[in-house]
């Protein structure tokens, strides 16, 4: 189980260094580190985040996590995903597409809604798997919390930094909405075959919501940084978490913040023979909000769209629409062919290395 003891991260894999920042120093609006965030997400979209404070909560729901991954599979199936593009609930391994040609991802995970989890015990979404709702309260609710509380701090600088009125992301995430931001606990079993090392366990994508607040004991998370042509992985930092930016910030901003793409693949070295355990809060925008970027409303993202005539910010799409289409078309039960993986896309470029 996550936190026992396991092999240190080799020293002989290609990673990539990402900016440690400092939360504390963030909330307290410290200038220096607030410019190194920005430049954080302006650049790769991906920074360490220390003094976050959540360590217990992090423990608590890893706790959960191995609880309801011990239940029997038949139970679990019963709170299933399903095929309709609905987020929430279990997911078993080989549910979902990780590329084009139709190969299987190999994780399994439990997703949790923030309007399930605040509401608890009223049901808003759907019901839950027994040893979730043991901990909705005490464990799941807290972490929620925790992850929002992160999520409001960012959003607030970049709100600033972008020239946006006040308040304009908050609103745009108003924690009374109904959203798609939820709980994640990943569990990706210890590869048998070293063959199997090399298929990645969740394929190639960028995030579909705004920033995502992960937390990894093993390595396996690896990054395309812009302008590189080779992957490379992120070297988990005990007691930090990675945070990064996905597409709807990327397309609120103009492309100002980045939404890097980034994929899961075995443990390197030793580390492979462990399973691996992971665990995110996504923060997705209100279910109502349209995606496109925010021109009106700045100048600096409306300069940012005019340098890039390529690319498309106006998804027409509001978020709910964008997340059940990328959700719904990588559930290999609705795969019709290479446009399937196609379809479930979102501002990722194509990578050109597998
Ligand atoms: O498990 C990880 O390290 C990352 C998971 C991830 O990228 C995701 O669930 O979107
Ligand atoms: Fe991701």
């Amino acid at each position: 189980m996550p936190g026992s003891t396991l092999p240190p991260f080799p020293n002989d894999v290609r990673t990539h260094p990402l900016l440690i920042i400092d939360y504390e120093l963030i909330r307290a609006g410290d200038v220096k580190e607030v410019n190194r965030l920005w430049e954080a997400a302006t650049t790769i979209g991906f920074w360490y985040l220390k003094n976050h404070g959540a360590d217990q909560e992090v423990s608590e729901m890893f706790d959960m996590g191995a609880e309801t991954m011990a239940l029997p599979f038949e139970e679990l199936m019963t709170f299933e995903q399903g095929d309709s593009g609905q987020s929430f609930g279990y997911k078993k391994a080989g549910a979902n597409a990780i590329d084009a040609t139709g190969t299987l991802d190999t994780v399994e995970f439990i997703n949790v809604s923030k309007d399930d989890a605040l509401a608890y015990p009223q049901v808003i979404h759907r019901t839950y798997p027994s040893t979730v709702n043991a901990r909705m309260e005490n464990t799941i609710a807290p972490f929620t919390r925790k992850g929002l509380e992160v999520s409001y701090v960012v959003l607030n600088i970049f709100n600033d930094k972008l020239g946006l009125p006040k308040g304009t992301l908050e609103s745009l995430h108003d924690l009374e909405e109904y959203s798609g931001s939820e709980t994640r606990c990943i569990r990706n079993p210890p590869v048998q075959i070293k063959e199997a090392a090399k298929i990645p366990a969740i394929g190639a994508h960028t995030d579909f919501g705004s920033l995502s607040f992960l937390h990894n004991r093993l390595g396996g998370l690896q990054v395309l940084p812009p302008g590189h042509d080779e992957w490379s992985y992120i070297r988990p930092i005990p007691g930090h978490a990675v945070c990064n930016i996905g597409d709807a910030l990327s397309l609120f901003s103009g492309g100002v913040l980045q939404s890097n793409i980034h994929r899961v693949v075995a443990p390197p070295g030793v580390q492979a023979e462990y399973e691996r355990w992971s665990l995110v809060f996504f923060t997705r925008p209100g279910n109502s909000k349209v995606l496109r970027a925010l021109v009106d409303s700045s100048h600096i993202i409306a300069e940012a769209v005019k340098k890039r005539p390529e690319k498309n910010f106006e998804t027409g799409s509001t978020a709910a629409e964008w997340f059940a289409r990328r959700i719904k078309n990588q559930r290999i039960n609705n795969r019709l062919g290479p446009e399937t993986w196609a379809t479930s896309r979102g501002t990722e470029h194509t990578p050109t290395v597998v």
